[in-house]
């Protein structure tokens, strides 16, 4: 004989419905119960998509049925979310007065990351937000070089009766920087658990204030590193950045996929091309696609993600960088509105990303072959 509907309703009244405070059955996630026989089948529509939330009210339902209605019942759930007719609200940031983290990757070294990452900072300063930069590049940070504070040492102040480290501050961005913990003319290996405990300090350690954008320099590829980072903060999104070029997009296709992986799960924005053309000085009409044409913009659309703007190969740039002034502090050049135009994109996907998409969970390493979310 089957079971009988209204008790298990019965049952599903004492689970609360993730995020709503509510229970399964008064806030209408039991979309469907079906018996037969031994057999129950429990339809349920939640907010939250992460897989860790779809567990978790997977197993307590069968815990509910097999506790209150038979051990031995079969019980079949399945499990999906709504996050269109009632978006997850976003919890509050995990790292007190930071709102938004934005890791930018790339895979492969020398595409241009930490130059997006400077000009997109100062892009954000200019809009009028709260920006911060925390370089990560353990193999060689120069967000301090781009921002012309090569010699600055950060100083440790009192907050609250603890001492932090109190970031250093260069045409309204606040900037921590592995690249102030050593010296320039020595080759300092970081392995990968020393780094991790530096780049804990520079996060939860600084006085950073309240920041509307924390910038993350990532180092090129896709390893340790990253993992420690995805370990200790809560990423908002991510940001990857490409040239044009094969082996670029092959590399950046790696980063996407490792922030996809089920276990990290940390949303890609969307991907910036750099370096997308040549136009000299005496032919301003003409483009020449050094590394190739459309590369990124076409990586973008084939992984279905958003394509954030692109960026010539311009000697300006490369200049600006070296000096410490970068392009992005010029007023009304084509230079400045491409990376306003790049900061722009990135912004709405970043609202559309905290309306659809639950906070991002810290991830828990638990071997070196995998993780687990918290
Ligand atoms: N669009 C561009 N036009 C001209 N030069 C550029 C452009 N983008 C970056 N560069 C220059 O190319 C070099 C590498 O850029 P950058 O340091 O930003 O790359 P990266 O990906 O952060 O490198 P790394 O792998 O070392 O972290 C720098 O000298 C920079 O000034």
């Amino acid at each position: 004989m089957a079971y009988n509907k209204n008790d298990i309703t019965k049952a599903l009244e004492t689970i609360t419905a993730p995020g709503e405070g509510k229970s399964l059955i008064e806030s209408g996630a039991v979309k469907n119960i079906v018996t037969f026989d031994k057999e129950i089948i429990v339809d349920v529509t939640i907010a939250n998509p992460s897989l860790q939330a779809k567990k978790k009210i997977e197993v307590e339902i069968m815990k509910a049925i097999h506790q209150e209605i038979d051990v031995k019942a079969d019980v079949k759930v399945n499990v999906t979310s709504d996050t269109k007719n009632e978006p997850f609200k976003p919890e509050k940031p995990k790292v007190p007065g930071i709102q938004n983290i934005i890791a930018i990757a790339s895979g492969k070294g020398g595409v241009g990351k930490s130059t997006i990452t400077s000009n997109m900072a100062v892009s954000l300063q200019k809009m009028g937000f709260k920006v911060g930069i925390l370089d990560a590049d353990v193999y060689g940070p120069s967000t301090h070089l781009m921002f012309d504070v090569a010699n600055a040492r950060p100083l440790s102040i009192e907050i609250d009766g603890r001492s932090k480290m109190q970031p250093i501050e260069s045409y309204g961005v606040k900037i921590l920087s592995l690249g102030f913990f050593t010296d320039a003319n020595q080759a300092v290996i970081w392995r990968g658990a020393m780094a991790s405990k530096a780049l804990n300090q520079m996060i939860f350690d600084a006085h950073w204030g309240d920041l509307d954008f924390l910038l993350i320099d990532l180092p090129p590829g896709t390893g340790d590193i990253h993992l420690s980072i995805v370990q200790s903060v809560p990423v908002t999104g991510a940001v990857i950045v490409s040239t044009p070029q094969n082996i670029a997009l092959a590399d950046a296709k790696k980063g996407v996929a490792m922030f996809k992986q089920e276990n990290i799960n940390v949303p890609v924005l969307g991907i910036v091309e750099n370096m997308s053309y040549f136009t000299p000085a005496e032919l301003p009409n003409n483009k020449y696609y050094i590394f190739g044409k459309d590369g990124a913009k076409n990586l973008a659309e084939d992984i279905g993600t958003a394509f954030l703007g692109e960026v010539p190969l311009v000697q300006s740039i490369r200049e600006a960088g070296d000096v410490g002034h970068p392009v992005a502090l010029q007023d009304n050049t084509p230079l400045e509105n491409a990376f306003a135009e790049i900061t722009k994109n990135t912004l709405s996907q970043l609202v559309k990303r905290n309306t659809d998409l639950p906070p991002t969970e810290i991830v828990r390493i638990t071997t070196m072959s995998g993780c687990s979310t918290k």
